[in-house]
């Protein structure tokens, strides 16, 4: 006879979260550093968190941003969307990159925080989640630069 363990990953919850990449007019990044109870424990992030029922992304984002690090986003935009299974976890990271916002982003609930230049990324303790994320930003960033070097030819 079959027996069902109930371990499959349809019984693990799909969360869906709202992730904003803030950036300041020198290119740096904001990141805030989760804290020991929270899921993903002690690990860097970007900001932002779950999407509540009867919210677009965009929404969740302001929200959650306003929260956390106290900014009113003005314009966003998206930059990936991520599927990823931790292993008591599934999350769906929609992350978006805010490109203008009022105040001064800090970290609102107590946790540290700070803006890094795109090439620190890789030198922070991320979610796993994370990693396609630094990637193309620091593509991107690179992109830029040889761009800026063959305007200059
Ligand atoms: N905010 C954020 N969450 C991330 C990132 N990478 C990553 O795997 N996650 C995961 C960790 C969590 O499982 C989930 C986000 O949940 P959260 O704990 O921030 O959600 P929330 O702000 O609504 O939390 P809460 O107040 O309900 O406790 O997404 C990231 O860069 N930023
Ligand atoms: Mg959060």
């Amino acid at each position: 006879m079959k027996t069902s363990t109930n371990t499959t990953p349809a019984a693990i919850a799909k969360v869906l979260v709202a992730v904003g990449v803030i950036e300041n007019s020198q290119g740096q990044i904001f990141i805030c550093r989760r804290s020991a109870h929270q899921h993903q424990a002690n690990k860097w992030e970007f900001p932002g968190g779950k999407v509540e029922s009867g919210e677009t992304i965009p929404q969740a984002l302001a929200r959650e941003l306003a929260e956390e690090v106290g900014i009113t986003v003005l314009a966003c935009e998206p930059l990936m969307q991520i599927e990823h299974d931790y292993a008591d976890k599934h999350v769906s990271l929609a992350i978006r990159k805010v490109i203008a916002f009022s105040g001064e982003p800090s970290g609102l609930e107590g946790q540290v925080s700070r803006w890094v230049a795109v090439s620190e990324l890789s030198h922070y303790d991320f979610p796993k989640a994370n990693g396609p994320i630094i990637a193309k930003l620091q593509q991107a960033a690179l992109d830029e630069s040889s761009s800026d070097t063959l305007d200059g030819l």
